[in-house]
């Protein structure tokens, strides 16, 4: 049966505490209920002026659609929305160690036995969102977080579509998590999302995504479109061998994730505790 929420959501049920951060369309707050038990939530304003504006209300609706039906440990909730006659409220579920791409920044780099897990979880989570046909395609160390145990959370769900989709995404971003097809503008599948865990696993490995190219987009680019890998001698044989098996040009050939998950780079850090 739909989980219908109990009861209709006010700004008034709230305190507001500290800014989590400014999106795209929006503010993030911290709040907790005024009533016990007092949940920790993290709530998100997006000015209705604002959607309107950017022609992206029917895209908001299916996204509630979409995420309010999403359960799992590793994918961020979104518990339920309300609004008023300027503002829409997302009532989502506040993640206790924040941000990871501070992290990165702060560490340089992570150890490949915290990229390992990460990774782990990521291929848990990505499987988890297939399963109910819906690709990421947004990928990156900024749209994922930390729960309070250090577990991660794909946060941000700006640019998830149902599969197949080949609606263009508007390359306002950063090129670097983009595979082939999506840069070539060719259709795509949930296999993006497959690419962009090769990056991520790299990023998190080396400090900076595989195909950067700071003298600019079309460099990049043009590194992307000939999978213009270069794996330093740091990086472990394992590390390397899954990298290489996910950066694959052809979508057909990149390795499942139900295989990365088996993967002796993924078995040999999963933790004792399961
Ligand atoms: C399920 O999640 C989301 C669902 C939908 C949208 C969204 O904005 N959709 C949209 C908007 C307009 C047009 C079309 C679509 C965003 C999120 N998620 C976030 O925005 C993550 C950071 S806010 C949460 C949060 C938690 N815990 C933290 N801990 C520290 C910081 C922090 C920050």
């Amino acid at each position: 049966a739909r989980y219908r929420p109990t009861q209709e959501w006010h700004l008034t049920d709230f305190d507001i505490g500290r800014p989590l951060g400014k999106g795209k369309f929006g503010r993030v707050y911290m709040v907790r209920t005024k009533c016990e038990p007092h949940y920790i939530l993290a709530m998100k304003t997006l000015y209705k002026s604002e959607i309107v504006q950017s022609k992206v209300e029917k895209q908001i609706r299916r996204e509630i659609e979409i995420q309010q039906n999403l359960r799992h440990p590793h994918v961020l909730r979104l518990y339920g929305y309300f609004h008023d006659e300027k503002r829409i409220f997302l009532m989502l579920e506040f993640a206790g160690k924040g941000e990871l791409y501070k992290q990165l920044t702060k560490h340089g780099c992570f150890t490949e036995k915290r990229s390992s897990r990460y990774v782990d979880q990521m291929a848990d989570a990505l499987s988890y969102l297939h399963s109910k046909h819906v690709i990421h395609r947004d990928i990156k160390p900024e749209n994922l977080l930390l729960g309070i145990n250090g577990e991660l959370k794909i946060g941000d769900f700006g640019w998830s579509v149902h599969a197949p989709g080949n609606r263009r995404k508007t390359l306002c971003g950063t090129l670097d998590y983009l595979p082939p097809e999506m840069v070539e503008g060719k259709e795509h599948s949930e296999k993006v999302d497959y690419w962009a865990l090769g990056v991520l696993t790299y990023e998190f490995i080396c400090g900076a995504p595989p195909f950067e190219d700071l003298s600019g987009y079309n460099a990049t680019y043009k590194r992307i479109a000939r999978v213009d890998l270069k794996i330093p001698p740091k990086v472990s044989p394992e590390a390397r061998d899954l990298i290489t098996k996910l950066l694959q040009y052809d979508p057909e050939k990149r390795i499942a994730l139900s295989e990365v998950r088996k993967h002796p780079w993924i078995i040999k850090y999963r933790s004792k505790s399961g």
